[in-house]
């Protein structure tokens, strides 16, 4: 909201204030991506700032705090409820309770006064909850040489204890402390899909996180397509959430999934290529996994045939070759790929009519559009999905850095392909925009009809052009129905190989009217296989996949990465794999394993450098031109 400003007063003490914040030191950036569900892990991360409290507390604490009451400290901070209920436990009496919460006060009102150097009271007012602004500003701005106020402060502390608001003074505080160890979060694309709870994921971020902003990933898209009526979109969700024994993800959204399983279970039978994973790697009940098996392959064909009709329906989308159900051999134990015959495991086509194979039946035509009207009408799902829409996109322009999930299309040579659309062709910045134009567009109108837009949505899974995805075609069919692994090869975007050359990183950034001296490209997508570097490009291009996928982490070996930018530099930080929450908080086990600084400037970034500053730059010469106006017309009246 806009301030209004009355007095000449007024304008100069706004002046004065925008003026001071252009020299505090810049916010701590973070950066996320690939989540994939991984709610416990993504909330551990955030808890531990990305590493970043750690270490706040060992420059604030060595020298006084021996390694483990640090550890202790810092799992306080980033579970407050568990660690309080643990150390109370231990507590031999009341007195040394109250020694405990004194010390722990004292402690986390320093870190919090450390964390908070770099904002404005405003700021850190914001992040405190409102029934303890008024204390923890008292103790917070304290002056601790002052010794006539010293006991002043020991009341205070010892009323919060002796009125029992010890526990939740101490929540309180380290969730303001969680807050401001990290300014601002970038999520790199790609919440939803494989793990359990990306719902918790948005709802966390809704209630807890101030300032942040989303790249959508390709598993995003098939969400939001989903929320817009594209049962492309929702087939290819309901497909993967059975894959991943995640079902239960949509009766949490509010799907009803009863017509489609009876209908999967009637036509049916379990089949090993459609066994479902599960994300623990507990051996999945029975029951599920029987339920999970015919669901994968009822979608799955209702996929294909889609599929085909959509490709029909879009000649420049050039996925012919994706159309494969016709490529069956009459008896259905062969297909033909590319020219080659391969022979068919783990067939399941009883519902594909061999003169009509693209044809959905009633019955299976009934099923989605019902499906697809629940995704439509779902209140939580429209929620979450707005609110990735509202603070998402398909690239960001950030301090300078381009953030994007997967990759700008290119060619071998990096000149960026073009796609024409509707008589209109994009490359580059301006395919980026086109896909960002209809996403919104079709989110804002959700339509069962399929239509253009709606097609458009699902290219964006897996279209060739589609910076969101980055390979030639995705290779779903031959996954499930063909032995041969050479055929579920899936190729890359030359992207992928030239983003290792400092000139293909310049040239992007300049593509986006970005500075190639001093910018960055931020990308997620894909799993940063070990031994191999997510820094390219002579540190211009970071990759920085979470490896938070658990079923992911054979690929990864270790966990993952996520990097930060503070005032200093950048600098990437290595996770080790997560495990569980309650081992976490049991093990006080940490996960960021290496911090790596990959850049460390010698003047520190302040506010006034970044994009917030420019725009703050500008408020400051608004408010001097009016106040310039102001001056002058006092003078006239004279
Ligand atoms: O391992 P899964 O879950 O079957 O998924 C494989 C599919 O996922 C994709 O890699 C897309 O997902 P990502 O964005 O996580 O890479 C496809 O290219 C591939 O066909
Ligand atoms: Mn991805």
């Amino acid at each position: 909201m806009e301030k209004i400003f009355t007095t000449s007063n007024e304008i100069k003490s706004e002046i004065i204030n925008l003026s001071a914040i252009l020299n505090l030191p810049k916010g701590t950036e973070a950066f996320v991506s690939d989540i994939h569900g991984e709610y416990d892990e993504f909330a551990h991360i955030l808890r531990n700032g990305s590493g970043n409290t750690r270490q706040k507390i060992s420059e604030l604490f060595t020298g006084r705090l021996t390694a483990d009451s640090q550890k202790k400290l810092a799992f306080l901070i980033y579970y407050p409820s568990e660690i309080l209920k643990q150390t109370k436990e231990s507590m031999p009496d009341e007195a040394s309770l109250s020694q405990w919460y004194i010390d722990t006060f004292n402690e986390l009102i320093e870190m919090l006064r450390y964390t908070s150097s770099k904002y404005t009271r405003s700021k850190v007012r914001k992040a405190i909850k409102d029934d303890f602004v008024y204390i923890t500003e008292e103790l917070l701005y304290a002056d601790s040489n002052d010794n006539a106020k010293y006991k002043y402060y020991y009341e205070v502390m010892d009323s919060i204890v002796r009125l029992g608001m010890a526990d939740s003074f101490i929540i309180s505080t380290c969730h303001t402390i969680q807050r401001l160890v990290v300014d601002h979060l970038h999520i790199i694309g790609d919440v939803y899909d494989r793990g359990p709870h990306p719902d918790y994921i948005i709802d966390h971020l809704m209630k807890r996180w101030g300032s942040l902003d989303f790249q959508w990933g390709n598993h995003d898209i098939l969400w939001i397509g989903s929320a817009a009526g594209s049962k492309l979109c929702m087939a290819n969700l309901i497909r993967i959430s059975a894959r991943y024994n995640n079902l239960r993800l949509l009766t949490n959204y509010g799907i009803g999934l009863s017509d489609l399983r009876e209908f999967a279970e009637k036509n049916y039978k379990p089949l090993d290529s459609f066994k479902p994973k599960s994300d623990t790697g507990a051996k999945i009940p029975d029951d599920d996994a029987c339920y999970d098996n015919c669901v994968q392959q009822a979608i799955a064909i209702m996929q294909f045939k889609l599929e085909g009709q959509a490709i029909q329906r879009n000649p420049e989308f050039q996925m012919s070759g994706r159309m494969l159900l016709d490529k069956l051999s009459p008896d259905r134990k062969t297909v033909e790929i590319d020219g080659k015959k391969y022979p068919v495991i783990d067939g399941c086509f009883q519902l594909v009519d061999p003169d009509d194979p693209y044809k959905l039946t009633d019955e299976e035509e009934k099923i989605l559009i019902d499906l697809s009207q629940q995704f439509i009408d779902a209140p939580k799902l429209r929620y979450h999905m707005a609110y990735m829409m509202n603070n998402g996109s398909m690239y960001l322009k950030y301090n300078g850095n381009l953030l994007l999930h997967g990759c700008v299309p290119v060619d071998e040579e990096g000149k960026m392909l073009s796609w024409t659309v509707d008589g209109k062709t994009y490359a580059g910045k301006s395919l980026f925009d086109f896909f960002e134009k209809v996403l919104k567009e079709g989110f804002q109108k959700p339509s069962l009809v399929d239509c253009k837009k709606s097609d458009i949505i699902w290219y964006l899974w897996t279209g060739k052009m589609s910076p969101l995805f980055g390979k030639l075609a995705m290779t779903t069919f031959e996954r499930y129905f063909v032995e041969d692994t050479q055929t579920h090869h899936e190729v890359k975007n030359p992207y992928y190989s030239l983003r290792k050359e400092e000139w293909f990183a310049d040239e992007l950034l300049k593509e986006f009217g970005l500075d190639p001296e001093n910018g960055h490209i931020i990308n997620g997508h894909t799993p940063v296989k070990l031994g191999h570097s997510p820094i390219m490009a002579n540190r211009k291009i970071f990759v920085i996949d979470g490896g938070m996928s658990k079923p992911y982490h054979k690929t990864t070996g270790i966990g993952g990465y996520t990097l930060l930018s503070n005032s200093y530099g950048f600098q990437l930080v290595t996770h080790e794999p997560f495990t569980t929450r309650k081992k976490a908080i049991a093990d006080m086990t940490d996960v960021v394993s290496t911090k790596r600084v990959i850049e460390q400037s010698v003047k520190r970034t302040t506010v006034g450098d970044t994009d917030i500053g420019a725009s703050l730059k500008k408020q400051i010469e608004q408010l001097t031109a009016r106040l310039e106006a102001i001056d002058k017309n006092q003078t006239i009246r004279v």
